[in-house]
């Protein structure tokens, strides 16, 4: 067919499904009205014709009756609005993708345009536009021309795929298409990665890739590990994932309620905000990892955030304050801690729990030693606290007969002194009262937990932790770790590696699952030890797991286990399942080689081959210089056209004093904790806040030596490199740092 045939043919299509949506469109518009109207009626009637306080039943049956239909109205009209909002973005693009399928033993050419949402008539049952998600459209993704497969609910279908094409439309106008192979498949890649970055992650279903499209479509696995080099598209991957598992076709479809992302801070979940939206799905819901810590434990303790530690890490580099520190923190997340905090809570039950006789108006409820092996041979399954409060509970009931019996005594004890004769019945209950107030509140030193006492008593109890230890391989510096630890706590503050401790004891200690969800999406995955993986555990019970991370962006710990075989362990689920992106999506060819160097041996990311201008790495004299030189790069870049420049330094304080020389000249925005906000233009920020943003230009400032040596300043100037899509340049005064090679 000729490429006029062809426009022709393409514009027709475009044109019918145009006008198809207009109708559905039109359709959904006329009823939006009439729902809206029946529910604003519904409404009155049901508050018109309802009691609104009732004790009687045949009354509540009444009211519920009316809401559930009121619920059924509201559902239905949302729906409306929903789908009046999904045509409007149709009708600006339906689709972008087409594939010509021919089914095994069959000789009709099938077209499958994909897009996304599905457009179909339910009356004839024709699709004129495919889901993204539906299983037919994997083949899009996955396969090139000639044989292919595809997995339908009841079947594999195989077949030949005949043409693959591409769209540009907008505003409802077909601007071109064409035809591709896998060559041409990178060059539409190349003219996706080419734009600028913006403030907000765009989604990636047009050029999701084949390696890519394998996790986001995995629906069996219950623990799903993808370790991936920086800018391989881990985040995109794992929101894409997220609308796969919420699409409607899906039998084991999962509401947004049901899924939460975990995230390393609120930059980062509000950069990620715009994704879920943009592919027709509602947002769900997420926590940072300071939410889920920290915040649990706040309120009793005053908490460090997440930020905080790491500002505390990097700076105290080489004191021996910040070696304890990094130790305290390797040792508080293992396994080895959580053992010992296992055996705390046994050792607990059996030894720190001081039963005594229980006594009531002269008769013994319980003695010590009954009210112990109950305690210690009963449920023992249950949590600690369960079963305090079960034993409290069964005290109270053997004591409630006799509350009554001691009233009566007290009543006649009353009427035999002096002055009472008209308060004899209040005075006494009075008197009762404040007498079961003071046996409960001695019960309650029994029965009543506290979690946060525990975990100063593992500190503050001489030798205790050490016992509890026995076997077990400590830190060198165990006897400082305890020191700081006992000092931090006895003045009311929790360092950030003791809020998961505190948190695993409060859940082994009172009981768990207080999230109700059916997945948990963890980014950055390598930044969570396993302490903190058993308390996920704890808190999201059942569910099933995706963590996605980049060993290579661990920033604190050398010798942690991310994302292996510990993790797995911890989880111990079934189907289970690691995945490897080695590809770098976000960096130009000559940025992510670079930063490959920076990590040295050993690393295996392969760059996209989009070329754009080398690295620099520019020397100056002074402090002075370096910072006029950064002004003018800055300054160069924005009038090049490039929207988001960011200067990016090691410490939060740094980037404040930075930004203090800066911002007179420039207009200049500071970043120095997690709750600012991004946005266009000229940034300063530490590179620990920048981890999993991306901007056009990153300008590293002072990329000495003096500043970066260590191992754990490697990785911080990995991440800070690994951040820039088109330009990169590093600043130093001195010797440059020796992983700039
Ligand atoms: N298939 C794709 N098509 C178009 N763009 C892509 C694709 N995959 C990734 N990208 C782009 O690459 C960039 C990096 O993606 P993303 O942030 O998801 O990577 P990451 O692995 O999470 O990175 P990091 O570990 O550095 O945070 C983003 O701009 C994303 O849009």
């Amino acid at each position: 067919m000729s490429y006029a045939e062809e426009l022709r043919e393409e514009t027709e299509y475009l044109d019918n499904t145009l006008a198809f949506l207009e109708k559905q469109l039109e359709n959904e518009i006329n009823s939006l009205p009439g729902a809206r109207q029946k529910l604003i009626n519904l409404r009155k009637d049901m508050w018109e014709n309802t009691v609104h306080y009732t004790n009687d039943f045949t009354r509540l049956t009444e009211i519920n009756q009316y809401l559930a239909e009121v619920n059924i109205q509201t559902a239905y009209y949302v729906n409306n609005r929903n789908k009046i909002e999904k045509y409007k973005k149709l009708l600006d693009s339906p689709y972008f993708g087409r594939f010509d399928f021919i089914e095994d033993g069959t000789f009709d050419r099938e077209k499958i345009y994909i897009g996304l949402d599905n457009v179909a008539d339910p009356k004839t049952n024709r699709f004129f536009v495919y889901d993204w998600r539906a299983p037919v459209s994997s083949i899009f993704y996955r396969f090139e021309l000639g044989r292919a497969y595809y997995k339908a609910p009841a079947a594999t279908i195989s077949g030949d795929v005949v043409l693959k094409r591409q769209y540009k439309i907008h505003n409802a106008n077909l601007k071109y298409f064409f035809d591709f192979s896998i060559r041409i498949n990178d060059e539409i890649l190349q003219e996706v990665l080419i734009r600028n970055s913006s403030a907000k992650m765009r989604n990636i279903v047009e050029t999701i890739q084949k390696e890519q499209d394998l996790i986001i479509r995995d629906n069996k696995s219950e623990l799903l590990i993808v370790q991936g080099v920086a800018g391989s598209g881990k985040t995109s991957v794992a929101l894409h994932r997220i609308a796969f598992l919420l699409y409607d076709g899906l039998k084991s479809k999962i509401n947004s309620s049901d899924i939460i992302i975990i995230s390393p801070n609120a930059i980062f979940s509000k950069y990620i905000s715009s994704v879920l939206p943009e592919l027709g799905e509602e947002n769900v819901r997420q926590a940072t990892c300071d939410e889920i810590f920290s915040k649990t434990v706040n309120g009793r303790l005053k908490t460090e955030t997440r930020s905080e530690q790491l500002e505390y890490l990097i700076s105290s580099q080489g004191t021996e304050e910040g070696d304890i520190k990094t130790q305290s923190i390797a040792f508080k997340g293992s396994e080895v801690f959580k053992e010992i905090l296992d055996r705390l809570i046994r050792h607990w039950e059996r030894h720190m729990i001081i039963f005594d006789d229980i006594y009531y108006d002269g008769t013994t409820i319980e003695t010590r030693q009954l009210l112990k092996n109950r305690f210690l041979n009963n449920k023992i399954g249950m949590p600690v606290a369960k079963r305090l409060k079960r034993m409290e509970n069964m005290v109270l009931e053997k004591i409630h007969p006799l509350q009554k019996k001691s009233l009566g005594k007290i009543e006649k004890i009353v009427q035999q002194s002096d002055g009472h004769d008209f308060e004899i019945k209040p005075f006494s209950r009075l008197l009762s009262i404040k007498r079961s107030k003071i046996f409960l509140e001695k019960l309650r030193k029994v029965t009543r937990v506290d979690y946060t006492n525990l975990y100063r008593e593992l500190f503050n109890k001489p030798g205790l932790l050490l016992k509890l230890a026995g076997g077990l391989e400590l830190p060198a510096e165990i006897e400082k770790i305890t020191a700081l630890t006992r000092k931090t706590l006895n003045s009311g503050k929790a360092a950030y590696e003791d809020c998961a401790p505190l948190l695993y004891l409060k859940l082994k200690v009172e009981g768990g699952d207080l999230y109700a969800v059916e997945q948990v999406v963890i980014d950055e995955a390598q930044d969570y030890y396993p302490l903190q993986y058993e308390v996920f555990k704890l808190l999201f019970g059942s569910a099933g797991y995706t963590l996605l991370g980049d060993i290579n962006q661990s920033i604190e710990n050398k010798e942690r286990p991310a994302l292996d075989v510990s993790v797995t362990g911890i989880f111990d689920k079934r189907k289970t399942v690691r995945f490897t992106l080695k590809k770098c999506y976000r960096s130009s060819f000559e940025i992510n080689n670079f930063a490959q160097k920076i990590l040295g041996e050993g690393n295996d990311s392969i760059s996209f081959e989009r070329h754009e201008a080398e690295p620099e790495v520019v020397f100056r004299e002074t402090q002075a210089e370096i910072e006029h030189a950064l002004t003018a790069k800055a300054s160069e870049y924005l009038k090049q056209g490039y929207g988001s420049i960011a200067v990016i330094t090691k410490t939060a304080r740094d980037a404040r004093d930075i930004y203090e020389k800066l911002k007179d000249s420039n207009r200049i925005k500071l970043v120095d904790a997690p709750e600012a906000e991004i946005e266009k233009g000229i940034l300063v920020i530490p590179a620990y806040l920048a981890k999993g943003l991306e901007f056009d230009v990153v300008l590293v400032h002072d990329a000495s030596s003096a500043n970066y040596s260590t191992g754990l300043d490697r990785k911080l100037l990995y991440i800070a490199c690994t951040r820039a899509l088109h330009r990169l340049a590093l600043f130093y005064t001195g010797t440059k740092s020796p992983f700039i090679i």
